[in-house]
């Protein structure tokens, strides 16, 4: 693969691309075990790569990427971090594909980001940027929460820097990394998952931002039993959202279970595994041991 050069692994093919970064499936050479390998945008070394490795290495989750360990090659040999290659596909691909999901799958996403969310920020992490390319989906619809780019420590200073679309009113303004910033963050991708679409729609930035620090919460488009969530999620003062991401789960479990019934999740999680797009696995295992690459 061009220019790719990480020490003691041997790439296999690219998983995706972001604005800061190139993730590729990769062999590690000493035990022919898969991983997937994210190197800086451009090859070479990038401030705040190492931090991304260490928010990431604090989080441990079912639902968050698992992180293996950060390669650093000195001052110009760039640097990778390698993370458990997750199989399936992002949210964002599952709804171009399909636009709205049913309420029980929507349901379902949802509460994998906030266990996700609950468990970063016991680490003392804050995501900043959940939005539908960072949630992997997989063929059972089980979530991933990847990218923790522009992550930070809860309460230190942070920069405006996101994802303008899914963005808090107060990451607009440069506050400190919060919880309840992601919860927001989280309901946006929710009322994404229920309507096809964003919150507040638009490119010009100033005007977007506008949106999100002063119009009225579209709840209205949503299924009436979740209004509630979609209110509360994406209230525009941090103290009037949701405590935390497990008490808000289990508001939304709650609301889940009076509108669809005790195995809602089992349907929206068929659902999801159904789902055009859907389905994108790894290869299998292979069994340990070395093994050459196929031809
Ligand atoms: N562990 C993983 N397993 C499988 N695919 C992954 C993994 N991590 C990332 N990806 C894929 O790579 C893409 C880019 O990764 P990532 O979001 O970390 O890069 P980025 O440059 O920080 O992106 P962004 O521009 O969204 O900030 C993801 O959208 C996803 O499709």
């Amino acid at each position: 693969m061009d220019g790719w050069d990480v020490p003691g692994y041997t790439a296999l093919r690219e998983l995706g691309a972001g604005a800061f970064g190139r993730v590729v499936l990769a062999v590690r050479d000493a035990d022919g075990r898969r991983f997937a390998v994210k190197c800086p945008a451009g090859g070479g070394p990038r401030a705040g790569f190492a931090e991304e490795a260490r928010l990431l290495g604090a989080v441990r989750s079912r639902h968050v990427v698992r992180f293996v360990e950060y390669v650093d090659r000195g001052v110009d040999g760039g640097a990778a971090i390698v993370m458990e290659a997750v199989s399936g596909r992002t949210l964002k691909e599952v709804l171009a594909a399909q636009g709205a999901l049913r309420p029980e799958a929507a349901l379902s996403v949802f509460r994998g980001i906030l266990r996700a969310l609950s468990d970063a920020h016991r680490a003392g992490v804050a995501h900043r940027d959940c939005k539908p390319g960072n949630v992997l989906v997989d063929e059972r619809g089980a979530v991933t929460l990847v990218d923790f780019g522009v992550a930070g420590r809860i309460g230190a200073d942070a920069a405006s820097i996101g994802t303008p679309a899914y963005m808090p009113p107060e990451q607009w303004q440069g506050l400190p990394a919060s919880p309840a910033g992601d919860l927001y963050a989280a309901t946006a991708v929710f009322f994404e998952c229920l309507t096809g679409h964003r919150p507040y729609r638009g490119d010009y930035l100033p005007n977007l931002a506008a949106q999100h620090m002063h119009a009225p919460v579209p709840d209205a488009e949503a299924p009436e039993p979740l209004r509630h969530l979609v209110r509360r999620g994406l209230a525009k003062r941090p103290e009037e959202r949701p405590a935390d991401a497990a008490s808000f789960r289990a508001d939304a479990e709650a609301a889940a279970r009076r509108a669809y019934g005790r195995f809602w999740e089992r349907k929206g999680r068929a659902a999801l595994a159904d789902a055009p797009a859907c389905g994108r696995p790894l290869p299998r295992p292979l069994p340990d041991g070395p093994w050459a690459l196929a031809a």
